[in-house]
């Protein structure tokens, strides 16, 4: 007897027909036949697989290679004549990454190996309007596409909202470019991708949304937030496969897209791209508490920068501080204030996505987060692709990076987390410091933060100024209103000097810690307190701006250069205070740094990560840091008047 089933056919031609079984969840394509849109079908013929069922390779790749001339020919013919041809006739015209128009400039091509000027004409505003007006309208994100392809257009608007600029870039759907993780997907284990902008997220995660529907017969939702994976256009590109896509009208409403997507239409799978804010954080973990598996990308680097943000923490289990008790800590030998993971996390493994040809696989991300949060550095597994391979992957090792290396970054973060100093003896057994104060201190006082001077030896020095009750001492640096160190002890210890930086607490130092020398420090120090720190403040607000442009620069140069061209860059130069932190930011990023130039044109060049670098021990942070604090501690300071000690102090810098 014959049993039939019900076909749902998707308005479109590139999407395979699809049948959902009630007993079994198995979708299956048929692709070799021909249906109208009400097509009904003898199940029985539906359960031969090998009739119905083409490996997914031979189907992905005969229809998507066969496409994607067609496609770069759509997006080419956005350009002008002379661009067009420039682009076609480049020896890696198939690589071709994007299209840069911006008014008034020459076009650029972008390849892997570089730009490329593509006409010696600047181009004009009728060059820009005949792109625009061939290409889908621009959502509040300045995006746009064109249909059924995986292109994307950027726009750039004056102040009036006029188009001066387009970034076209090319989007391909890459058959196999997510074979290294489907070990990781196959059983139901749900996924979170980071890596900087351009790396390949979306192009990994677009085949896995393919490979999950087609190779494992699962029912896949992809909320679709900028069209990015599915495509422009209401008909899905053919790299998706069988899942299905849901578009989002506006980038705030993704959380409730995702929410929509599990009540209405049962996936067992939700693909996202670039979840990005508490909303989406909790939403995402809202599905996953339902059980469903869920595959979703991130921007950022490094797990540790996920545990670091608090919009997306949530994503990995959260992060709380614990105070443990004296007998606790003991036994744990830790100090007594650490850091948990507050719960379960929304995602079973992670990726780091570290270029098109490498990826860090954190099999168990819970156990990766718990190992950050403890100090230790976490195990990871290193995947390299070999694009013509079989499985996509050459070579795949497990990994743990030097202990100190990571240390170091972890009790900075840990620190700017906190709030405060761990207190760790070995953090400030050095310094010889009796800690009082903290809660307690009156607000007219002066609190301080000693590092490298006992507390004895600072009272002995200011006997004679009749300012006992003007001071206090405090162990926890965010409580501070200044860092009084010795200059020899400040200079080994760059995570007190960027404790010191992230709470924009100004730093003094004195070469001895003599009573003359603490009493002339001290005065100096009052002084200033009793001017409010107001010159220290008013260079503040003057280089605030500076200081979010400077990170920013470097932040763009490590995700659009650095990480994904493996090419060092030379930022803008800075004052030492500002370059101090661009660097703190660049040692976040795990790379390294070092300072080219003299005088006003000293700045930082950014360094790729070199795993020849990492194994043979250089570190050329850790000279650069020294020869920072030697600048910032021997200035000529005009508070010295030349005498026997030296006194100098860093600007303030706000939070
Ligand atoms: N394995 C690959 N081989 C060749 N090109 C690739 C590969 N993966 C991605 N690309 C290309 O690199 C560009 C960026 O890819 P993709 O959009 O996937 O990156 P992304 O990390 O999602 O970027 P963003 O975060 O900016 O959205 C695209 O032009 C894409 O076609």
């Amino acid at each position: 007897m014959l049993s039939f089933a019900l076909l749902h056919v998707h308005p479109s031609s590139s999407s395979n027909p699809q049948f959902h079984f009630p007993h079994q969840n198995q979708i299956s394509p048929i692709q070799s036949l021909h249906f109208s849109p009400f097509t009904v079908i003898p199940t029985k013929l539906l359960s031969k697989p090998s009739f119905f069922r083409l490996s997914s390779s031979v189907w992905s790749s005969s229809l998507i290679a066969d496409d994607f001339q067609v496609e770069l020919g759509r997006l080419l013919s956005l350009l002008p004549e002379e661009m067009r041809r420039g682009v076609s006739e480049h020896p890696e015209f198939s690589n071709l990454i994007e299209v840069v128009m911006d008014l008034g400039r020459m076009p650029l091509a972008r390849f892997p190996s570089g730009d490329f000027i593509l006409s010696d004409q600047p181009i004009t505003l009728d060059d820009l309007q005949q792109a625009t007006s061939q290409v889908g309208d621009f959502a509040v994100d300045n995006r746009a596409g064109i249909s059924r392809t995986l292109h994307r257009i950027s726009a750039i608007r004056n102040r009036k909202g006029a188009i001066i600029g387009l970034t076209c870039r090319v989007g391909r759907a890459i058959s196999g470019s997510a074979n290294s993780l489907r070990d990781l997907v196959k059983d139901g284990a749900s996924l979170l991708l980071i890596g900087p902008p351009g790396v390949g997220k979306t192009t990994i995660i677009r085949d896995i949304a393919r490979m999950l529907a087609n190779d494992y017969g699962k029912r896949v939702m992809i909320v679709d937030t900028s069209n990015e994976i599915g495509g422009d256009g209401d008909i899905p590109h053919a790299g998706i496969g069988n899942a299905r896509r849901m578009q989002v009208p506006h980038n705030d409403m993704q959380h409730k897209v995702l929410i929509e997507a599990v009540e209405n239409h049962m996936p067992q799978v939700i693909v996202i791209d670039e979840i990005g804010t508490k909303l989406e954080a909790m939403a995402a973990s809202t599905i996953a508490q339902r059980g469903i598996q869920l595959v979703a990308t991130a921007h950022g680097v490094t797990i540790e920068n996920l545990v670091m943000n608090p919009a997306l923490e949530m994503l990995v289990g959260g992060v709380q501080s614990v105070t443990l008790g004296d007998e606790e800590a003991s036994r744990r030998g830790v100090q007594k204030s650490v850091l948990e993971r507050k719960g379960p996390s929304s995602f079973s493994c992670g990726v780091e996505i570290i270029s098109k040809a490498e990826l860090r696989v954190h099999p168990d991300l819970e156990a990766t987060v718990d190992a950050i949060l403890a100090g230790r550095y976490p195990k990871y597994e290193i995947r390299k692709i070999n694009p013509g391979s079989q499985d996509g992957i050459m070579e795949s090792s497990s990994i743990q990076a030097p202990l100190d290396e990571i240390n170091e970054v972890l009790i900075e973060d840990i620190i700017q987390i906190n709030g405060g100093i761990p207190d760790s003896t070995e953090l400030i057994s050095a310094t010889g410091m009796s800690m009082e104060g903290g809660s307690g201190e009156s607000e007219d006082a002066l609190c301080i933060f000693l590092y490298g001077i006992s507390e004895a030896s600072v009272m002995q020095g200011i006997k004679q100024l009749n300012i006992d009750d003007t001071i206090e001492f405090t162990d926890n640096i965010s409580e501070a209103d200044v860092l009084l160190a010795l200059q020899s002890k400040l200079k080994k210890n760059s995570r007190i000097q960027a404790a010191a930086r992230s709470h924009g607490i100004p730093i003094y130092v004195t070469k001895t810690s003599s009573s003359t020398q603490l009493t002339k420090a001290m005065q100096a120090l009052i002084s200033d307190f009793a001017d409010g720190f107001e010159f220290l403040e008013s260079e503040a607000k003057t280089n605030e701006s500076e200081k979010i442009d400077a990170l920013e620069e470097a932040r763009i140069a490590m995700e659009r250069v650095v990480i994904p061209k493996g090419e060092p860059v030379e930022l803008l130069p800075r004052p030492t205070n500002i370059r101090l932190l661009q660097k703190d930011l660049v040692r976040k990023y795990k790379l390294k740094s070092e300072r080219i130039g003299t005088g006003t044109d000293l700045r930082l060049r950014i360094l790729p990560f070199t795993s020849a670098s990492d194994e043979d021990g250089h570190d050329s942070e850790g000279v650069d840091d020294e020869s920072e604090v030697d600048e910032l501690l021997f200035r000529p300071n005009a508070e010295s008047n030349g005498s026997a000690y030296t006194v100098n102090r860093l600007p303030l810098l706000p939070e």
